[in-house]
Protein backbone atom coordinates (compact mmCIF):
# COMPACT_ATOMS: atom_id res chain seq x y z
CA UNK A 1 0.00 0.00 0.00
CA UNK A 2 1.26 4.00 -0.68
CA UNK A 3 2.11 6.30 1.68
CA UNK A 4 -0.94 8.61 2.51
CA UNK A 5 -0.34 12.29 3.45
CA UNK A 6 -1.79 14.35 5.61
CA UNK A 7 -3.62 17.58 4.58
CA UNK A 8 -1.07 20.54 4.92
CA UNK A 9 -3.07 22.15 8.44
CA UNK A 10 -3.04 18.74 10.04
CA UNK A 11 -2.62 19.28 13.90
CA UNK A 12 -3.71 16.27 15.62
CA UNK A 13 -4.56 12.81 15.12
CA UNK A 14 -6.85 11.08 16.70
CA UNK A 15 -6.82 7.31 17.16
CA UNK A 16 -8.95 4.38 17.66
CA UNK A 17 -8.20 1.19 19.61
CA UNK A 18 -9.44 -1.75 18.59
CA UNK A 19 -8.69 -2.68 14.99
CA UNK A 20 -6.32 0.17 14.88
CA UNK A 21 -3.40 0.89 17.73
CA UNK A 22 -4.10 -2.96 18.93
CA UNK A 23 -5.35 -6.36 17.26
CA UNK A 24 -8.93 -7.24 17.35
CA UNK A 25 -8.15 -10.68 18.53
CA UNK A 26 -6.32 -9.03 22.15
CA UNK A 27 -10.15 -7.50 22.91
CA UNK A 28 -12.12 -10.76 21.59
CA UNK A 29 -9.81 -13.60 23.05
CA UNK A 30 -8.02 -11.54 26.35
CA UNK A 31 -10.29 -8.65 27.64
CA UNK A 32 -13.85 -9.81 27.09
CA UNK A 33 -13.08 -13.26 27.97
CA UNK A 34 -11.56 -11.81 31.56
CA UNK A 35 -14.57 -10.29 31.91
CA UNK A 36 -17.18 -13.05 31.38
CA UNK A 37 -14.74 -15.42 33.37
CA UNK A 38 -14.59 -13.07 36.61
CA UNK A 39 -17.83 -11.00 36.17
CA UNK A 40 -20.31 -12.70 38.52
CA UNK A 41 -17.37 -12.71 41.43
CA UNK A 42 -16.20 -9.67 40.87
CA UNK A 43 -19.64 -8.38 41.85
CA UNK A 44 -20.08 -10.38 44.33
CA UNK A 45 -17.31 -9.37 45.92
CA UNK A 46 -17.86 -5.74 45.08
CA UNK A 47 -21.12 -4.72 45.26
CA UNK A 48 -21.81 -2.63 48.22
CA UNK A 49 -18.87 -0.59 47.05
CA UNK A 50 -19.80 3.23 45.67
CA UNK A 51 -17.99 2.54 42.33
CA UNK A 52 -19.49 -0.75 41.71
CA UNK A 53 -22.87 0.41 42.39
CA UNK A 54 -22.61 3.22 39.97
CA UNK A 55 -21.72 0.86 37.44
CA UNK A 56 -24.96 -1.10 38.87
CA UNK A 57 -26.94 1.97 38.41
CA UNK A 58 -25.76 2.42 35.39
CA UNK A 59 -26.36 -0.76 33.56
CA UNK A 60 -30.24 -0.59 34.93
CA UNK A 61 -30.55 3.09 33.78
CA UNK A 62 -29.50 1.06 30.52
CA UNK A 63 -31.99 -1.68 30.42
CA UNK A 64 -34.96 0.80 31.25
CA UNK A 65 -33.68 2.94 27.89
CA UNK A 66 -33.26 -0.44 26.14
CA UNK A 67 -36.58 -1.68 26.85
CA UNK A 68 -38.54 1.97 25.89
CA UNK A 69 -36.27 0.98 22.48
CA UNK A 70 -37.89 -2.31 22.40
CA UNK A 71 -34.29 -3.60 22.93
CA UNK A 72 -34.69 -5.51 26.09
CA UNK A 73 -32.42 -8.33 27.54
CA UNK A 74 -34.33 -11.61 27.19
CA UNK A 75 -35.56 -12.25 30.56
CA UNK A 76 -34.71 -16.49 31.36
CA UNK A 77 -36.38 -17.51 34.58
CA UNK A 78 -34.82 -17.07 38.05
CA UNK A 79 -32.07 -20.12 38.65
CA UNK A 80 -33.36 -22.35 41.47
CA UNK A 81 -29.77 -22.17 43.00
CA UNK A 82 -30.24 -18.44 43.77
CA UNK A 83 -31.48 -17.56 47.06
CA UNK A 84 -30.97 -13.78 48.67
CA UNK A 85 -32.31 -10.67 46.87
CA UNK A 86 -28.48 -10.02 46.04
CA UNK A 87 -27.90 -13.04 44.42
CA UNK A 88 -31.25 -12.58 42.29
CA UNK A 89 -29.94 -9.27 41.62
CA UNK A 90 -26.46 -9.76 40.39
CA UNK A 91 -27.72 -12.60 38.40
CA UNK A 92 -29.87 -10.24 36.62
CA UNK A 93 -26.90 -7.67 35.91
CA UNK A 94 -24.27 -10.78 34.80
CA UNK A 95 -27.28 -11.89 32.30
CA UNK A 96 -27.20 -8.60 31.04
CA UNK A 97 -23.59 -7.90 30.79
CA UNK A 98 -22.96 -10.71 28.95
CA UNK A 99 -26.26 -10.35 26.90
CA UNK A 100 -24.49 -6.96 25.50
CA UNK A 101 -21.21 -8.57 25.31
CA UNK A 102 -22.49 -11.16 22.88
CA UNK A 103 -24.09 -8.13 20.89
CA UNK A 104 -20.95 -6.52 21.46
CA UNK A 105 -23.21 -3.44 22.24
CA UNK A 106 -21.14 -0.29 23.17
CA UNK A 107 -23.36 1.18 25.97
CA UNK A 108 -21.31 3.70 28.20
CA UNK A 109 -22.72 1.45 30.88
CA UNK A 110 -21.21 -1.66 29.91
CA UNK A 111 -17.71 -0.03 28.66
CA UNK A 112 -17.49 1.76 32.24
CA UNK A 113 -18.18 -1.32 34.23
CA UNK A 114 -15.29 -3.40 32.13
CA UNK A 115 -12.80 -1.20 32.32
CA UNK A 116 -12.96 -1.43 36.44
CA UNK A 117 -13.06 -4.96 36.36
CA UNK A 118 -9.85 -4.80 34.14
CA UNK A 119 -8.34 -2.69 36.92
CA UNK A 120 -7.01 -5.97 38.73
CA UNK A 121 -5.67 -7.85 35.75
CA UNK A 122 -3.65 -5.07 34.08
CA UNK A 123 -2.07 -4.27 37.61
CA UNK A 124 -1.09 -7.87 38.48
CA UNK A 125 0.45 -8.19 35.02
CA UNK A 126 -1.95 -10.55 34.08
CA UNK A 127 -2.35 -8.71 31.23
CA UNK A 128 -1.16 -6.15 29.24
CA UNK A 129 -2.26 -3.84 26.39
CA UNK A 130 -1.28 -5.28 22.68
CA UNK A 131 -0.46 -2.82 20.59
CA UNK A 132 1.05 -3.23 16.82
CA UNK A 133 4.96 -2.39 16.76
CA UNK A 134 4.64 0.56 13.86
CA UNK A 135 2.11 2.11 16.68
CA UNK A 136 4.70 3.82 19.39
CA UNK A 137 7.12 4.97 17.13
CA UNK A 138 4.99 6.23 14.32
CA UNK A 139 3.30 8.31 17.33
CA UNK A 140 7.00 9.86 18.91
CA UNK A 141 7.54 10.51 15.14
CA UNK A 142 4.34 12.30 14.96
CA UNK A 143 4.62 14.35 18.40
CA UNK A 144 8.20 15.14 17.30
CA UNK A 145 6.99 16.84 14.37
CA UNK A 146 4.73 18.91 16.42
CA UNK A 147 1.41 16.78 16.12
CA UNK A 148 -0.97 16.19 19.13
CA UNK A 149 -2.36 12.85 19.22
CA UNK A 150 -5.68 11.89 20.94
CA UNK A 151 -7.31 8.76 21.92
CA UNK A 152 -11.12 7.89 20.89
CA UNK A 153 -12.74 4.71 21.48
CA UNK A 154 -15.49 2.83 23.04
CA UNK A 155 -13.38 1.46 25.58
CA UNK A 156 -13.70 3.93 28.52
CA UNK A 157 -11.25 6.30 29.31
CA UNK A 158 -10.22 4.40 32.39
CA UNK A 159 -9.96 1.34 30.28
CA UNK A 160 -7.53 2.91 27.73
CA UNK A 161 -5.33 4.62 30.03
CA UNK A 162 -4.95 0.95 31.89
CA UNK A 163 -3.96 -0.45 27.87
CA UNK A 164 -1.45 2.17 27.39
CA UNK A 165 -0.24 2.18 31.05
CA UNK A 166 0.31 -1.14 31.24
CA UNK A 167 1.36 -2.27 27.35
CA UNK A 168 3.49 -4.26 25.91
CA UNK A 169 6.01 -1.62 25.26
CA UNK A 170 5.32 -0.69 29.15
CA UNK A 171 3.51 2.28 29.85
CA UNK A 172 3.24 5.07 26.90
CA UNK A 173 0.57 7.11 28.50
CA UNK A 174 2.61 10.64 28.53
CA UNK A 175 2.33 10.07 24.39
CA UNK A 176 -1.18 11.52 24.61
CA UNK A 177 -2.76 15.01 24.49
CA UNK A 178 -6.11 13.68 25.50
CA UNK A 179 -8.42 10.32 25.66
CA UNK A 180 -12.30 10.57 24.51
CA UNK A 181 -14.58 7.99 24.76
CA UNK A 182 -18.54 7.47 24.70
CA UNK A 183 -19.34 9.77 27.34
CA UNK A 184 -18.69 12.60 24.25
CA UNK A 185 -20.89 10.86 22.39
CA UNK A 186 -21.64 7.13 20.19
CA UNK A 187 -18.65 6.69 17.33
CA UNK A 188 -20.95 6.28 14.69
CA UNK A 189 -22.33 9.84 15.02
CA UNK A 190 -21.50 13.17 13.54
CA UNK A 191 -21.85 15.13 16.52
CA UNK A 192 -19.39 13.65 18.74
CA UNK A 193 -16.57 14.27 16.18
CA UNK A 194 -17.98 18.01 16.26
CA UNK A 195 -17.98 17.83 20.45
CA UNK A 196 -14.52 16.65 19.89
CA UNK A 197 -13.26 19.19 17.63
CA UNK A 198 -14.54 21.92 20.10
CA UNK A 199 -12.91 20.19 23.18
CA UNK A 200 -9.58 20.28 21.03
CA UNK A 201 -10.27 23.36 20.34
CA UNK A 202 -9.38 23.73 16.50
CA UNK A 203 -11.02 23.18 13.19
CA UNK A 204 -12.33 19.90 11.93
CA UNK A 205 -10.08 19.56 8.83
CA UNK A 206 -6.63 19.84 11.37
CA UNK A 207 -7.91 16.42 12.78
CA UNK A 208 -7.16 12.93 11.19
CA UNK A 209 -8.80 10.02 12.07
CA UNK A 210 -7.84 6.68 12.57
CA UNK A 211 -10.16 3.84 12.44
CA UNK A 212 -11.30 0.38 11.10
CA UNK A 213 -14.99 0.70 11.18
CA UNK A 214 -16.06 2.70 7.69
CA UNK A 215 -19.25 3.53 10.18
CA UNK A 216 -17.16 5.29 12.08
CA UNK A 217 -15.16 7.07 8.97
CA UNK A 218 -18.64 7.99 7.97
CA UNK A 219 -19.67 9.90 11.02
CA UNK A 220 -16.14 11.57 11.37
CA UNK A 221 -16.46 12.54 7.57
CA UNK A 222 -19.75 14.26 8.16
CA UNK A 223 -18.05 16.61 10.63
CA UNK A 224 -15.29 17.64 8.37
CA UNK A 225 -12.80 15.66 9.98
CA UNK A 226 -9.94 13.94 7.69
CA UNK A 227 -10.22 10.27 7.96
CA UNK A 228 -7.89 7.79 6.69
CA UNK A 229 -8.87 3.91 7.47
CA UNK A 230 -6.37 1.26 9.04
CA UNK A 231 -6.43 -2.34 7.48
CA UNK A 232 -4.84 -4.66 9.93
CA UNK A 233 -5.00 -8.52 10.13
CA UNK A 234 -8.66 -9.74 11.20
CA UNK A 235 -10.44 -6.10 10.70
CA UNK A 236 -13.86 -6.47 8.95
CA UNK A 237 -13.46 -6.46 5.16
CA UNK A 238 -13.89 -3.36 3.50
CA UNK A 239 -16.42 -3.33 0.37
CA UNK A 240 -15.05 -2.53 -3.11
CA UNK A 241 -17.04 1.06 -2.91
CA UNK A 242 -14.97 1.85 0.63
CA UNK A 243 -12.09 0.63 -0.69
CA UNK A 244 -12.04 3.04 -3.13
CA UNK A 245 -13.31 6.02 -1.25
CA UNK A 246 -10.86 6.52 1.56
CA UNK A 247 -7.66 6.31 2.33
CA UNK A 248 -5.90 3.52 3.56
CA UNK A 249 -3.40 2.08 5.61
CA UNK A 250 -1.74 -1.03 6.28
CA UNK A 251 0.58 0.26 9.44
CA UNK A 252 0.91 4.01 10.79
CA UNK A 253 4.42 4.26 8.92
CA UNK A 254 2.79 4.99 5.45
CA UNK A 255 1.13 8.54 7.15
CA UNK A 256 3.45 11.22 6.20
CA UNK A 257 3.05 14.59 6.99
CA UNK A 258 4.69 16.93 4.11
CA UNK A 259 6.29 20.09 4.87
CA UNK A 260 7.51 19.23 8.30
CA UNK A 261 10.70 17.20 9.32
C1 LIG B 1 -9.95 0.53 25.45
S1 LIG B 1 -9.78 -1.16 25.55
C2 LIG B 1 -11.33 -1.87 25.35
C3 LIG B 1 -11.74 -2.02 23.97
C4 LIG B 1 -13.22 -2.01 23.87
O1 LIG B 1 -13.90 -2.34 24.82
C5 LIG B 1 -13.82 -1.61 22.64
O2 LIG B 1 -15.05 -1.61 22.52
C6 LIG B 1 -12.95 -1.14 21.55
O3 LIG B 1 -13.58 -0.28 20.72
P1 LIG B 1 -12.79 0.72 19.74
O4 LIG B 1 -13.67 1.89 19.72
O5 LIG B 1 -11.42 1.01 20.29
O6 LIG B 1 -12.70 0.04 18.41
MG1 LIG C 1 -11.91 0.06 16.19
Amino acid sequence: MATVSLPAGTSSLLLDIEGTTTPITFVKDILFPYIREHLEDYLSTHWEEDECKQDVHLLKKQIEEDMKQNRSCPVHTVDQTVHTDEEKAIREVVENVLWQMAADRKSTALKQLQGHMWRAAYASGRIKGELYHDVIPAIKRWKGQGLKVYIYSSGSVEAQKLLFGYSVEGDVLDLFDGHFDTTIGAKVEAKSYERITQRIGCQPEEITFLTDVTREAKAAEEAGVNVVVVVRPGNMELTDDERAHYNLITSFNQLELTGRD
